[in-house]
């Protein structure tokens, strides 16, 4: 894999509330990583302003606000996620069959055949354990639970999902390689778990298959986040 492509992949998860960081990451990062993830945090603080502030240095934007409402909700939030020009943005598979079809369905009304933002369906968080689904009720094993709700998604019409990388094998043979998987909980050799789980290095990550891996503090809390966002390509393409 070439560095460019490797950077690509890279998406930087921007987890603070401060508008003044935003130009700083956006031009530190920029030619580093691949797109910038706008994540609940940075939106309530500071809401589309973001958005636009990254587009404006060039950036590509994930827009991470999760939904999970009533069908309808969901539906024209995706609408103007959407019409805000960013790439991707994100829904929560377990909201159900009927709140990813309406969205996929508002979207293509709307952009027709013309280019529009990807919808993801978040499976499982990276954060989850099979405790974490025992405690809301769910006694499936995480991996199951994974492949079904990828499935799920992909019959509503939904572009790809949100998942951790030890699944990226399990959703590839359910749901085939043009469905896209974005893989958060990635961590590289140099950096802590944090609250993280289900974690592999980039370079496994890649090596599995995902699309996009989503890293944030790695880089993010670094002393040197320029270095550490060229020791992550480092990896990818040694590995
Ligand atoms: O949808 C996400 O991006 C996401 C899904 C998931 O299952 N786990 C997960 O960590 N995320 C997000 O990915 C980012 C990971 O950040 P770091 O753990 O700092 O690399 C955070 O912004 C999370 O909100």
């Amino acid at each position: 894999m070439t560095r460019d492509e490797a950077r690509n992949k890279i998406i930087f998860a921007l987890d603070t509330g401060e508008f003044s960081h935003v130009q700083y990451w956006a031009e530190t990062l920029a030619g580093r990583v691949g797109m910038f993830k706008v994540g609940k945090q940075m939106f309530t603080a500071c809401g589309p302003a973001t958005v636009r502030m990254i587009q404006k240095f060039g950036g590509d934007v994930f827009l991470d606000l999760k939904f999970h409402d009533i069908p309808n909700t969901v539906a024209m939030a995706s609408l103007e996620a959407a019409r805000l020009g960013v790439k991707l943005f994100n829904l929560h598979a377990l909201g159900g069959y009927e709140m990813m079809a309406r969205t996929v369905e508002a979207l293509d009304k709307e952009f027709g055949g013309t280019e529009r933002a990807k919808v993801l369906a978040v499976t499982i968080l990276t954060s989850s354990t099979e405790e974490t689904l025992r405690q809301v009720g769910i006694d499936l094993p995480v991996p199951d639970m994974v492949v079904r709700l990828a499935k799920l998604a992909q019959k509503a019409g939904i572009d790809g999902v949100v998942a951790s990388p030890q699944e990226i094998p399990l959703i590839r043979e359910a749901c085939g390689p043009d469905f896209l998987i974005v893989t958060p909980g990635v961590r590289p050799s140099f950096a802590a778990l944090n609250d993280q789980k289900r974690v592999m290095t980039p370079a496994e990550a890649v090596k599995a298959g995902g699309d996009y891996l989503v890293i944030g503090r790695p880089i993010g809390d670094a002393e040197d986040p320029a270095a550490a966002a060229e020791m992550i390509l480092d990896e990818i393409v040694a590995g």
